[in-house]
C-alpha cells in the first residue's frame, strides 16, 4: 500500500506520470501489452497533463473504463467522450484502443457485454483478469469507480462488471468494475492531491471508516497525496 506524499499537485502529477510510464513499459516488455482502466472526474485533466510526456509503446495500450456513465458519447457526462475530445488529440492513441459502451442497448446488457469484452481481452480462462493498472478516483463520500457507500454492489462477488441505476453521483445509470476485478489488478493508483480531498482521506486513514475506496486491495495500491490532502496517518 505505497502512500506517497508530494509537495504539491504538480509534483503529484509528475509521480503519476512516472508510475504510468514505468508500469506500462514493464507490462509491454513482460506481457506484450498494457491493460489499463481510466476513471472519470478530475483524473481526465490529470491524464491530459501527464500522458503526453511519457515514453511508451502506445499501440500496445488497451484502455477500459473503471466505470462509465450510461450516456451518449456526445454527452458532456461521457467519460469516453471526454477522453476522445481532450486526450486523443494529445497522444498517439486511437479511439479503437478505448473500450467504450453502446447506449443503444439496455444498461444491463451493456454491463454484460463489457464484462465479456474484458474476459476476451485477457483470454477466456476462468481466472479473474489482472489489469496492469487501474486509475481510480475517490468521491467526497468515499466512493470509487461507481461503488458507493452502503450500496449492495459493494457485496457483489459473482460479476467483474455490473450496472447501477441509482448512482448518488449523477448521472444515475452507469456501469462499473466490481471489487473482484479491481482487487485482482496488479496496480491501482489513487491520484488525490488538493485540499478538497483532505476530509475524505482523513475519514479513511485517520478515522478508519470502511468506505468503498478503502476496500481497494489491488496487489499494489498507490495513494498519491500532496501536503494539502495528506492525512496525518498513512496506514489503512
Ligand atoms: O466517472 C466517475 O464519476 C468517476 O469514475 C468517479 O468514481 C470519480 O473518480 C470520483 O467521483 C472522483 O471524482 P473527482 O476526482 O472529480 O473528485
Amino acid at each position: 500500500m505505497p502512500v506517497i506524499i508530494m509537495k504539491n499537485e504538480e509534483e503529484v502529477l509528475k509521480k503519476l506520470q512516472n508510475l504510468i510510464e514505468e508500469i506500462s513499459n514493464e507490462a509491454i516488455t513482460s506481457r506484450g501489452k498494457f491493460t489499463i482502466g481510466f476513471s472519470g472526474g478530475s483524473l481526465g485533466k490529470y491524464l491530459c497533463q501527464t500522458l503526453p510526456n511519457i515514453t511508451t509503446t502506445w499501440s500496445k495500450w488497451a484502455i477500459f473504463f473503471c466505470d462509465e456513465r450510461y450516456v451518449e458519447e456526445s454527452d458532456i457526462e461521457s467519460t469516453f467522450g471526454f477522453y476522445k475530445k481532450h486526450l486523443i488529440p494529445l497522444v498517439p492513441l486511437t479511439e479503437q484502443q478505448f473500450r467504450s459502451i453502446n447506449v443503444n442497448d439496455p444498461v444491463e446488457k451493456v454491463a454484460d457485454d463489457y464484462e465479456a469484452s474484458i474476459k476476451a481481452e485477457f483470454g477466456k480462462s476462468s481466472e479473474i483478469p489482472s489489469f496492469d493498472l487501474l486509475l481510480l478516483g475517490i468521491g467526497p463520500d468515499g466512493h470509487t469507480a461507481s461503488l458507493f457507500p452502503n450500496h449492495p454492489l459493494l457485496k457483489m462477488t459473482n460479476r467483474l462488471v455490473t450496472h447501477i441505476i441509482d448512482s448518488p453521483k449523477p448521472p444515475p445509470k452507469r456501469i462499473t468494475m466490481t471489487y473482484p476485478l479491481i482487487n485482482n489488478a496488479r496496480n491501482s493508483i489513487f491520484t488525490v492531491p488538493g485540499k478538497g480531498k483532505a476530509e475524505i482521506l482523513k475519514k479513511i486513514f485517520e478515522d478508519k471508516e470502511d468506505l468503498p475506496a478503502a476496500r481497494v486491495r489491488s496487489n499494489n495500491v498507490y495513494w498519491l497525496f500532496d501536503n494539502d490532502s495528506a492525512p496525518s496517518v498513512t496506514e489503512i
